[in-house]
């Protein structure tokens, strides 16, 4: 069942047309599915439930929209997060503390400390540095830190070079062979109970194999540290599950046949599992609208000028990555064009030479795929104040957030005195 789909020639989310968001709201607009994320957290859910009783923690980073956080709440799953800022936005969404896990590789004593305060479930730690700082803050507190190592267990994940995270090279992790004596240092901190492992090796992953790598070296590595006397009671194995962008290319796994290899894999393991997906959630939840401003004539091929540019939505421009872009009212006619934003940047580009749906001015264009690593990597370069985001469930839609006003970004600066002085 899609939740974005034609009803009477016209792109619906549910069941509303995205005509009257657009009309009430303007352009451009990002749009979730309510339905489409409850769906997918028990797909998810159902697919690593044999796994015995396992923490799926949503990657906050994909979407942290509080709607969708709520959503995700609601549908059970916690949170995996990467600052303070995640950890208070799922705090808030009322995503309780013992379902949350802290990952990143530069979490600050500040954030450390929130975190201890909230009584989070789990630290995934990426150094030594990190451990002998979590010990001081939690020795200080006069707690103690539940942690892991995350290591990095050098396999190439086969994604995009810049969303790779389990290569040697990469600034994540511990290396593999060093977590022996990384455990044994860290066991003798004051502070920290080391009972967990974890591993996370890149995002929009197509194949299951690297994956199956990583987990095997895990479980190599967890037999170890209890042959050492570690108490490893918890494994952590990340998210990075690729979902479908591109309805030309063949479908990335699905969840069930990821639940199938890790059941298969951990077989044995004795620890409880924990999940970190987040574009699997999210990303076939959302799309961006836009409006075709002009359409102006290529060398090539004609050049499709729509309302939202790379600062709305950055993928295409970082990663050449491919979002479907069709018409809200598709007329059946096909042309190859160049779809481009309005920054002043050759790389605000979403499509070259593209055989789309013919758009004229005044059109609106759907990027679909657009839930997840979209809004939340916004920016307001060329002055264009962040986006619009709506929320639908059925025939109900709501604003959940408000396009910026011009005014606020204007009013977050100042000017010095001395300006103001002699202008005066
Ligand atoms: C530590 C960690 N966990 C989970 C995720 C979520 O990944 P994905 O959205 O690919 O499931 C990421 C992002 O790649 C991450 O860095
Ligand atoms: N931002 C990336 C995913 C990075 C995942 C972060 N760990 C994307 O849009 O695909």
């Amino acid at each position: 069942m899609r939740h974005f789909d034609l009803r009477g020639g016209v792109m619906h989310a549910e069941d509303v047309p995205i005509p009257d968001i657009a009309a009430a709201v303007g352009t451009p607009v990002y749009i979730y599915s309510t339905a489409t994320i409850a769906r997918h957290a028990r797909v998810f859910r159902e697919a690593v439930a044999a796994t015995g009783d396992p923490l799926v923690a949503y990657a906050v980073k994909a979407n942290p929209n509080q709607a969708v956080l709520a959503a995700v709440a609601r549908a059970g799953l916690g949170a995996d997060v990467v600052s303070g800022g995640e950890l208070a936005r799922a705090r808030a969404a009322g995503i309780p503390a013992d379902r949350i896990v802290f990952s990143g590789v530069g979490k600050t004593e500040a954030e450390m400390a929130f975190a201890l305060d909230a009584g989070i479930y789990q630290f995934n730690l990426e150094s030594l540095p990190e451990a002998e700082m979590l010990s001081a803050v939690a020795a200080r507190m006069g707690v103690t830190a539940p942690a892991a190592f995350r290591v990095n267990p050098d396999v190439d994940a086969g994604t995009h070079a810049k969303i790779s995270t389990g290569k040697s090279e990469n600034k994540f992790g511990i290396p593999h062979r060093d977590a022996l004596g990384a455990y044994a240092r860290a066991a003798a901190l004051p502070g920290l109970a080391m009972h967990g492992i974890a591993v996370h090796i890149g995002s929009q992953l197509t194949d299951l194999a690297p994956l199956e790598r990583a987990f095997e070296t895990v479980g190599a590595l967890i037999a170890e540290l209890r042959r050492a006397g570690h108490d490893i009671r918890i494994a952590d194995l990340g998210g990075g599950l690729g979902v479908p962008y591109d309805p030309d290319q063949p479908l990335p796994p699905s969840p069930e046949a990821y639940g199938v290899m890790v059941a298969r894999v951990t077989r044995g393991w004795n620890v409880r599992l924990v999940f970190e997906p987040g574009r699997m959630i999210v990303g076939n939840a959302g799309a961006l609208v836009t409006r075709v401003i002009r359409v102006k004539e290529g060398v090539e091929a004609p050049f499709v000028i729509v309302d939202a540019g790379m600062n709305d939505l950055m993928r295409p421009s970082l990663y050449d990555a491919w979002h479907d872009i069709v018409a809200v009212r598709p007329s059946g006619a096909k042309v190859t064009a160049n779809v481009v934003g309005p920054v002043c940047e050759t790389g605000d580009t979403f499509a070259t030479l593209r055989r789309i749906d013919q758009v004229a001015a005044g059109d609106l264009v759907a990027f679909m795929t657009a839930g997840a690593y979209a809004a939340t990597m916004a920016g307001t370069y060329n002055s264009r104040p962040l986006t619009a985001e709506v929320m639908v469930s059925g025939d109900r839609w709501a604003v959940v957030r408000d396009r910026q006003p011009i005014e606020a970004l204007i009013a977050a600066d100042s000017v010095p005195h001395w300006l103001d002085e002699e202008n005066a």
